[in-house]
């Protein structure tokens, strides 16, 4: 297998998007993982930008990486300054990274345009950067900025400032997509003539402006370019850069191209979603390879024949990169949905048996009413025990009130609730605030039961959604509640439905205790 160096640009490139800004501790955090997945190289910033960047290259020397070279970023230098002279060049050396890289202008257009400068002098700006870096880094490395675009508008011109690169010994030459709109087939045909004119190895930094941004990366690799930049997640400016969740998969198991080892690519799922975290971005679901719908079945016609054999409905096996098979309940059910979960939750049941046509007709039929199983398995898990005999009843509610008041014009509103439960034979009465009427709901309910059953102070209420759906023929629109409940160990879904907000919320948030109750009882 040939080797293929990733180079990750998520702390530079990926902050250049919009919404995501890193604390330096994170971006060392970041680095770390980056580190322990294998990739080569970590571009760590821009130091002649800002402060913050500076500081991660301070405090980046203090970890003891496994493998990644830590590259910082900067431009050429600045017209009518030598390069001991410019700033941008002074700091980037001053970083005392592992290696360099430096942007330059390659389409003619941005030298008259952007620089304000001639052909020859933008010539000269490139190779006496690179030159007087290479003399003070370990490598340095060459972003051809717009390069594809430079290719398409003036090829002589484009292939001039590569020779300027070559002609001063950088390490790679990385062919930019800057503005993201180069098709695949537009990216192998330049590569091509490139390759028969530059002997220097060469690298690929592709944005995703035209969603083409891993497709190109990976043509591009081959026909034999040996870096490949990009960022997790796709972060990046405007629509992000080619995303390293994607390509690594699919050099690895698509084209027999090594980059990290199987383990560390087991891994892959989880730097993903390490990534969301400290960038404070909600997951995409539907991301290939490591989102949580990537391996989620929904339709029964595809349940069924992955249980016969997985790769009728799979591309690859999601493990390889951590993540899983899911399977789905909705009113797309079949069956085999119902019995697939059923084996999920170890419960034992049998596609003859009257039970599963049970379970899934209801199912049809509260979808069609509004619910949603496929965010709230707790809710399914429950009604699955119910239909099965198997649900003990650990409390019953009597009744509640919340009330929600607002005194004045420039008061907060007050939210009150009540509720009366019987556990056994003992009946408890008690009241709760809280910063809104479901809140208060929620902490009048466990406050009640918290007496009898103590392990639920461990539950929390993680996230809250409502949809308000729409109207049916002569029926009033209805709202669904969403709620993600969570203890130490694990989160669980669950769902109300209901033409009143409240009720709604309190099916939802019923089902949530009542869930953490059976299984704290197994766990016992
Ligand atoms: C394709 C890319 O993604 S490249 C990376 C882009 N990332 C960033 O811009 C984020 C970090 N940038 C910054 O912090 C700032 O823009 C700085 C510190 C680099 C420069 O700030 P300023 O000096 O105030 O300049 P400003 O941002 O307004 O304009 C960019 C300057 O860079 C010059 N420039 C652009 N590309 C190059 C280049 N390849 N080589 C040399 N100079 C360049 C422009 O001509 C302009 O200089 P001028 O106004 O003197 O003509
Ligand atoms: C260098 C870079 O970030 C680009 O050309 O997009």
């Amino acid at each position: 297998m040939s080797l293929v160096k990733l180079y990750d640009t998520t702390l530079r490139d990926g902050t250049q998007a919009e919404d995501i800004s890193l604390l330096v501790e994170d971006k060392v955090r970041i680095a770390r993982k980056l580190d322990e997945l294998g990739i080569q190289y970590i571009e760590g910033g821009w130091p002649g930008s800002n402060p913050k960047d500076v500081a991660f290259f301070k405090d980046i020397k203090k970890e003891k990486l496994r493998q990644a070279k830590i590259a910082a970023f900067g431009s050429t230098r600045r017209a009518k300054v030598t390069p001991d002279k410019d700033n941008n060049i002074v700091t980037l050396i001053k970083a005392e990274a592992d290696a360099i890289t430096i942007f330059g202008k390659t389409w003619d257009f941005h030298v008259r345009e952007a620089l304000r400068i001639s052909l020859e002098e933008n010539l000269e700006l490139i190779y006496d950067s690179l030159e007087y870096l290479k003399k003070h880094a370990p490598e340095v490395f060459y972003d051809a900025e717009h390069f594809f675009d430079g290719y398409k508008a003036n090829p002589d011109y484009a292939i001039k400032t590569l020779k300027a690169a070559e002609e001063a010994n950088v390490d790679c030459i990385i062919l930019c997509d800057t503005n993201g709109g180069t098709m695949p087939f537009e990216v192998a045909e330049i590569i091509k003539a490139v390759k028969e004119q530059i002997k220097t190895p060469l690298g690929i930094h592709a944005h995703n402006d035209s969603e083409c941004a891993v497709a190109n990366s990976l043509h591009a690799v081959d026909l034999g370019i040996v870096q490949v930049q990009g960022t997790i997640n796709g972060f990046g400016e405007r629509c992000g850069n080619a995303n390293l969740c994607s390509i690594i998969p699919a050099l690895k198991v698509k084209m027999a191209k090594e980059c990290i080892s199987d383990e560390q690519m087991r891994h892959l799922r989880e730097l993903s979603r390490f990534v969301y975290e400290l960038a404070n971005i909600s997951p995409d679901k539907h991301q290939a390879y490591v989102g949580n719908s990537a391996f989620a079945h929904k339709g029964g016609v595809h349940v069924s024949a992955i249980q016969r054999h997985p790769e009728t409905y799979e591309h690859m096996r999601p493990e390889l990169v951590g993540n899983c098979t899911r399977v789905l309940v909705s009113d797309l059910s079949g069956r085999s949905n119902i019995l697939a979960k059923a084996e999920e939750f170890n419960i034992n049941l049998d596609s003859k048996d009257p039970v599963t046509l049970e379970i899934l007709d209801n199912i049809k039929e509260m979808e069609n009413r509004g619910y949603q199983f496929e965010g709230a398995e707790a809710s399914f898990e429950l009604l699955m025990m119910k239909a099965l005999g198997t649900h003990r009843k650990f409390f019953t509610v009597l009744g509640f009130r919340v009330i929600d008041e607002k005194r004045g014009e420039d008061q907060k509103p007050l939210a009150e609730a009540t509720i009366m439960v019987r556990v056994g034979g003992k009946v408890e009465h008690t009241a709760a605030e809280g910063s809104g009427p479901v809140n208060a709901l929620d902490n009048a309910i466990r406050k009640a039961l918290e007496k009898f059953y103590p392990k639920l102070k461990e539950v929390k209420l993680l996230d809250y959604k409502v949809r308000v759906l729409p109207a049916g023929q002569g029926t009033a629109s209805s709202t669904r509640v969403l709620i993600e409940s969570g203890d130490r160990h694990t989160r669980w879904g669950t769902v109300g439905v209901s033409d009143n907000i409240i009720d709604a919320s309190y099916q939802a948030l019923i089902d949530s205790i009542d869930f953490k109750l059976h299984k704290s009882e197994e766990q016992e």
